[in-house]
């Protein structure tokens, strides 16, 4: 059975001007310990997937299905309780987002241990995303971007996720920062953790993913094994993608 069983997904907008169909008929599963890419320009509706399936938006129509509980119609009491098992946790582009200004970096990682029942320091989890002690006293302001995020995947890391989605994680990064996060993210994939990996950037994906999804104006126009995408896309669109990044053979693993 898949952990992310997702079908037939519709998400509309209402706008001032109109309806926007944002999500066209998207099916995508996510099998345990499985990651996949989801990949697609600026505007493509990578963002409104990732916030349907952790229920943020209202599904038009279509099936979500995590860890074999229908969440489509949930409404927030059903989603408090979910979210409460910690089955699935997100890491957002702008970590400031997925942490409170105000709380101490040792205040936002025992806040989700609490949620759990856990009594223990996080310290732990720090040492996961191989961060020192001493930041534990900060707040996030004062912490660089590069720290920010690795804080924000420990504190998605506290409830022992079956899957974390990742929206565009490392695109506000610096390469360096970039190759330290995706290096954790490997990590965690190859713990067998599952992730379901958003971003417009098909170079950082395809180290990591065994799946890549590419989304086109809101429909999901390919999906296959990474090593499959790359060196046979079916669709003009992948292949524009594809050929905008020369290097991306070198980094798909064989
Ligand atoms: N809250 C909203 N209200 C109305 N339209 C929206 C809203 N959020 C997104 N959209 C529109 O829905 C479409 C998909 O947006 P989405 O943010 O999912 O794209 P994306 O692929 O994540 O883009 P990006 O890479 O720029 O983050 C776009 O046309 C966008 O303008």
């Amino acid at each position: 059975m898949s952990l992310l069983e997702i079908s037939d997904l519709h998400v509309h907008y209402r706008r001032r001007t109109g309806r926007l169909h944002a999500l066209r008929g998207v099916d995508l599963s996510i099998g345990a310990g499985e990651t996949v890419g989801v990949i697609g320009e600026t505007g493509s509706g990578k963002s409104t997937l990732a916030r349907a399936v952790l229920g943020l938006l209202p599904v038009s129509r279509g099936r979500i299905v995590i860890d074999g509980e229908d969440v489509t119609r949930f409404n927030q009491r059903q989603w408090r309780s979910f979210r409460r098992r910690g089955v699935v946790q997100y890491v957002f582009q702008d970590p400031l987002r997925s942490l409170d200004p105000d709380l101490t970096i040792e205040e936002s990682l025992t806040e989700p241990l609490r949620l759990q029942g856990r009594r223990d320091s996080p310290n732990h989890l720090l040492e996961r995303v191989r961060l020192d002690e001493s930041l534990l006293t900060r707040l996030p302001a004062e912490l660089s971007g590069g720290q920010r995020q690795r804080v924000a995947v420990a504190r998605a890391l506290a409830a022992e996720p079956r899957l974390i989605l990742l929206d565009e994680p490392v695109s506000a990064l610096d390469s360096a920062n970039r190759v330290r996060v995706l290096e954790l993210l490997k990590e965690l994939r190859d713990a067998g953790t599952a992730l379901l990996f958003i971003s417009h950037d098909l170079g950082s994906v395809a180290g990591i993913a065994d799946r890549i999804a590419v989304l086109h104006q809101g429909e999901l126009v390919e999906d296959g094994p990474t090593r499959q995408v790359v060196t046979e896309p079916r669709h003009d669109y992948t292949k524009l993608l594809i050929s905008s990044v020369p290097t991306l053979r070198k980094v798909v693993p064989a």
